[in-house]
């Protein structure tokens, strides 16, 4: 189903919201968020409103979930698909976690991995996280598999929900970052990974990095947030997603936060239905997530396990029996009937409901609530136009319809006990994709011609693809090796049109601004990471001393 099929199906149920919307006294907003209090068992229990029966479609005969009996998670190195492109996955190959090398510093890992009949390889690593209020932990190391990769990861996408957006922190978080996008960054810079874009609504947070010198081949970076919370009136539940072009193909990644409760199955599917609907980038041609070549879609979706009592579902995880628990599963059971879902893709699920525990421990919800252990946080991909999925018993492997040929492999979809900060366990999963062109002809090219030894010597010579449009946003910015973010550079230069009228290449002589200027950072061009005197390899020893430049209000 397409991105145009679920604007027309549910433009009908939209329409009947907006007038109930607009309807709504104007001070509905603030009235709903000073009455609502998400603990309060009076308030939470909101009415469910009566809803037309959904669009169902028949069941698929093909089944596209494996509910084997669970085994241990394995993980390929991602040389498999290097060294044979396009052989089946080896089912054979398995990799315990001890025995992966150690992730290598940003200096020594390969640019990228190109097939040699010219496909290219990426890896991605997804992590979705409730944090329910907590401030992170110390270490995130293994969480983010940096002790135990293979240092080949090209991007992590990290999906966080209830980080903690009480009015205090809110403000602390808008003049500074937020403490969880913190942590991460200064556990993957050191790594060669850039914050290259973030989105918070409330308390979910998305936060994209990629390998510095993939920055080039990311383009038409947009984010989007829609808060379907308390009518749509409140972002304590929605989505929110982050777009690109990576090497000339289209990936968008949605992190969502659904209504919690067994109950509320129907309320979660209209929520993602209302997010796909309302998600519109402003880009050329389809502008949907729907309409993305690869989306990844993750987050506390709150299904929960159905007609089976708490102690016959804790016997169960006790027992490693989840192929059991996975027949009940909300998600399991109607994606293969909800329209909307159609496309979507899951791994099996082998390991523990992430859901609920005492925090501070792994004991599954002692409270008065007695919440039924449930695999709330998950992580699923669509690929636009697929083909029927082809599977193996080890690990999930689809490709893309006929025209565009992505492969997506999945080498492990995962929790992690060890985190106890939270009534949620994280999850994380690998992914490899394997595009089968690459588009990596820069926009801009740029050129040092001697070694720096001071400011007075920093000429950079940039070169612009000839049939580059130019905006008189564009900049060059100043990076010094280990910048975190995108908003780390230490001076810029307008690259002006004028300039390009007259000469497809120019040189310009660096000024360093002490205090340089604030400027929105959608400009068409980015072409950071530019390095200075300090040649790379010399991080994370030359961490900047410096502060990144402040930006006036
Ligand atoms: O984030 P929000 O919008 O505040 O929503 C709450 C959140 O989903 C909690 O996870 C849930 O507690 P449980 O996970 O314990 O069910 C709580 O239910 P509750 O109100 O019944 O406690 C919800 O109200």
């Amino acid at each position: 189903m397409d991105q145009h099929n679920v604007r027309q199906s549910k433009r009908q149920k939209q329409e009947s919201r907006n007038r109930a919307e607009a309807s709504a006294p104007a001070s509905a907003p603030a009235q709903a968020a000073a009455s609502y209090r998400p603990n309060n068992p009076s308030t939470s229990q909101r009415p469910v409103p009566s809803r037309p029966p959904r669009p169902q479609r028949s069941p698929r005969i093909e089944a596209s979930v494996d509910i084997s009996e669970p085994t241990e998670p394995r993980v390929e190195p991602k040389a498999a698909p290097k060294t044979e492109p396009k052989a089946e996955p080896k089912t054979e190959s398995r990799v315990e976690t001890k025995t992966e090398p150690k992730t290598k510093p940003a200096s020594q890992t390969n640019q990228n991995e190109t097939t040699p009949d010219g496909s290219v390889v990426s890896q991605v690593h997804i992590i979705t996280w409730n944090v329910g209020c907590a401030t992170p932990p110390e270490d995130i190391t293994t969480l983010l598999g940096l002790n135990v990769g293979d240092g080949n990861t090209d991007m992590y996408i990290i999906g966080l929900q209830e980080v903690n957006s009480m009015i205090n922190k809110r403000l602390k978080d808008v003049l500074f970052t937020d403490q969880w996008s913190d942590v991460c960054m200064e556990r993957l810079s050191p790594f060669g990974y850039v914050l290259i874009t973030s989105e918070r609504m409330q308390g979910l947070i998305l936060l994209v990095f990629a390998k510095y010198f993939h920055l080039p081949f990311l383009r038409g970076v947009l984010t989007e947030t829609t808060r379907t919370g308390m009518g749509g009136y409140w972002g304590n539940k929605g989505g929110i997603s982050a777009r690109m072009t990576v090497f000339g193909h289209s990936i968008c990644f949605l992190n969502c936060h659904l209504p919690a409760h067994m109950e509320n199955q129907d309320e979660r599917m209209d929520d993602f239905e209302s997010i796909l609907q309302q998600q519109q980038f402003d880009i050329q041609g389809p502008t949907g997530v729907l309409d993305h070549d690869l989306l990844f879609w993750f987050g506390d979706l709150n299904f929960r396990i159905e007609n089976l009592d708490i102690q016959t579902v804790k016997s169960a995880i006790e027992n490693n029996r989840y192929a059991m628990l996975w027949e009940k599963d909300q998600l399991n059971m109607i994606k293969d009937s909800e329209t909307v879902l159609e496309g979507f893709e899951e791994g099996p699920l082998r390991f523990p409901p992430t859901y609920k525990f005492d925090v501070g421990t792994n004991t599954y919800d002692t409270s008065g609530k007695k919440r039924t252990p449930a695999w709330t946080d998950r992580i699923l991909w669509r690929l636009r136009a697929t083909a029927p999925a082809a599977q193996t018993a080890e690990r999930r492997v689809s490709v893309s319809g006929l025209t565009r040929g992505i492969r997506v492999t999945q080498h492990c979809y995962r929790s992690h006990m060890e985190y106890l900060v939270s009534d949620h366990k994280p999850v994380s999963s690998i992914f490899t994709l394997e595009f089968p062109y690459r588009v990596d002809i820069p926009l801009v090219t740029l050129i040092v011609e001697d070694e720096w030894k001071s400011v007075e010597d920093a000429k950079v010579i940039y070169k612009l693809m000839p049939n580059y449009s130019r905006s008189s946003w564009d900049w060059i910015g100043l990076y010094k090796v280990g910048f975190k973010h995108h908003k780390d550079y230490v001076g810029y230069m307008w690259a002006k049109n004028e300039d390009a009228n007259r000469r497809s290449s120019r040189e310009y002589r660096w000024q360093l601004f002490e205090q340089p200027r604030w400027q929105p950072f959608e400009q068409p061009s980015w072409q950071p990471a530019w390095q200075p005197a300090c040649q790379p390899p010399c991080q994370p020893a030359c961490q900047p001393p410096w502060q990144p430049p402040q930006h006036p209000p």
